[in-house]
């Protein structure tokens, strides 16, 4: 039976949260006790002052950077607005940040994410793609899935005649450690649909994306 949670207030019992396994998620007293193994694994002292507080804080930090495991982006795609006066062309939001972790060293990456559709039974309130693009970069990642991982809640959510995804990114565990090349761009692109089927509707995608941008 799953543990459950009874809040005072509470009419229903509360599920105890899970991790993405199923597995019960740990505590945040345990959190933060794993925090102190990792100061003291670094070379440092968990108990001097200036430290007494960060595993608190990376705990909290955690909730923040890791938010997406506790959103879903199909609800961010729920609304679609059906009246858009015969608006059936590209729909691109270009230039979303973002800042991830990758699953190899649970160090940052961060960039950019360009997104497109095209639009089949109305569009989307512009705010959602970027909800969805946080909802996954707020996960472990590799930026390979979490381009595939946009580029599916889209066509699953919508149903357009295609989806196109581009990410751009910085990987911290490539320029502050291993082989030390800062300044690296790695881009990677998901077609869906129309995109995938037609080369041309790629380079219109990727014109419109760097539309304004000067030449590299
Ligand atoms: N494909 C892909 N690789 C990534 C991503 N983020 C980090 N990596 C790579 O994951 C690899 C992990 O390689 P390993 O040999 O297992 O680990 P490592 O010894 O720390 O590797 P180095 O970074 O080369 O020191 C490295 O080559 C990283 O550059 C990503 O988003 N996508
Ligand atoms: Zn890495």
């Amino acid at each position: 039976m799953d543990a459950v949670i009874q809040h005072p207030r509470a009419r229903v019992p509360i599920p105890a949260p899970k991790t993405i396994s199923g597995a019960p998620k740990p505590t945040r007293e345990q959190a933060e006790a794993a925090v102190r193994t990792l100061i003291a694994w670094a070379g440092d002292d968990p108990t001097r002052e200036g430290l007494i507080d960060t595993p608190k804080r990376v705990v909290k930090a955690y909730e923040e950077l890791f938010g997406g495991y506790a959103k879903d982006a199909a609800k961010d795609l729920e609304r679609v607005f059906e009246d858009v006066a015969g608006y059936d062309d590209m729909v691109v939001l270009r230039d979303i940040p973002y800042f991830s972790h990758c699953e190899h060293h649970m160090v940052p990456f961060f960039g950019k994410a360009h997104v497109a559709y095209y639009p089949s039974n109305g569009v989307v309130g512009l705010s959602k793609v970027a909800r969805v693009v946080d909802t996954f970069s707020k996960r472990l990642q590799t930026q390979e899935a979490l381009t595939s991982q946009i580029a599916e809640a889209m066509d699953d959510s919508l149903k357009p005649r295609g989806v196109a995804v581009m990410v751009e990114g910085e990987h911290m565990c490539m320029s502050m450690r291993g082989i030390q090349k800062s300044g690296v761009s790695t881009v990677t692109t998901q077609f869906t649909g129309v995109f995938r089927d037609d080369p041309a509707e790629q380079v219109r995608f990727i014109t419109l994306v760097r539309a304004g941008q000067p030449l590299r």
